[in-house]
């Protein structure tokens, strides 16, 4: 049975999603990481594939931008097909000095001016974190590979186009490493649905030198990122 937003069929999607925003990057993971990828669905050009990491099934399936796009797709991922997992592979602008375009990002909480979850609990400030399962096994695979992996905060803004760029540099100030738009909405969908997520973002602009990645760049440089998410979602080999 397809959803509204998803046409694949119940078991044409795998338990371990990884999630980014650009539809675009979801078929570069499948072509390049994914063997024997099969497209699953397109519906308003949000692509989905299928195949199988290293042996085990996988899915890649774009979310589109923003916390309310996310959402829908991470919702109907885990009450509709099973999903139990769902990394996010996303860019970023880096909020502090000496973070090099590149450079990847573990979102270990996420701060968000999104209206979303306000009225979950009324009178309640949820936190936004990860499963730490993978937040950990994220590491874990960054250590044993000598991948560069910063871990912290990041923000998640339901403004691209900010008014007011002082809430960034307060927020730098904080520690807050990064800025982009949906880990908050996924890890409080994550703690909804009862599904374990995370975020790894790879920083596209640095907001503090105004430097920036074209377009063509934030669409292919997830590799780092990408492989970091699956060696953290996928079920360990059976021996
Ligand atoms: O590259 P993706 O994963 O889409 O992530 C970032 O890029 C988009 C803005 O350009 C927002 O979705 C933001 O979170
Ligand atoms: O949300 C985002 C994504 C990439 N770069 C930014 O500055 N913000």
């Amino acid at each position: 049975m397809a959803t509204p937003h998803i046409s694949a069929e119940p078991g044409d999607i795998a338990p371990v999603v990884l999630m980014p925003g650009d539809p675009r990057r979801a078929q570069r993971i499948a072509d390049e990481l994914f063997d024997d990828a099969r497209l699953v669905t397109e519906v308003r050009g949000i692509l989905g594939f299928t195949g199988t990491f290293q042996g085990t099934p996988v899915s890649v399936l774009a979310s589109g931008m923003g916390g309310p796009s996310i959402a829908i797709y991470a919702t109907e991922l885990a009450r509709f097909y099973g999903v139990t997992r769902i990394v996010r592979v996303g860019t970023a602008g880096g909020l502090q000095p000496a973070m090099p375009l590149g450079t990847v990002v573990a979102a270990s909480v996420a701060h968000t001016d999104s209206a979303m979850t306000a009225g979950w609990v009324p009178g309640v400030a949820l936190s936004a974190a990860p499963a730490f399962s993978l937040l950990r096994a994220a590491v874990e695979a960054a250590e044993r590979d000598a991948v560069a992996l910063r871990v912290g905060a990041v923000f998640s803004s339901d403004t691209f186009y900010a008014d007011d760029p002082t809430v960034t540099g307060k927020l730098a100030v904080l520690g807050t490493l990064a800025v982009e738009m949906e880990a908050a909405t996924l890890y409080a969908v994550g703690a909804k649905e009862g599904i374990e997520t995370l975020a790894l973002v790879t920083v596209t602009d640095d907001l503090t030198t105004g430097e920036h990645l074209p377009a063509l760049d934030r669409e292919t440089g997830f590799g780092t990122a990408a492989q970091l998410a699956l060696a953290a979602s996928m079920p360990p080999p059976v021996s």
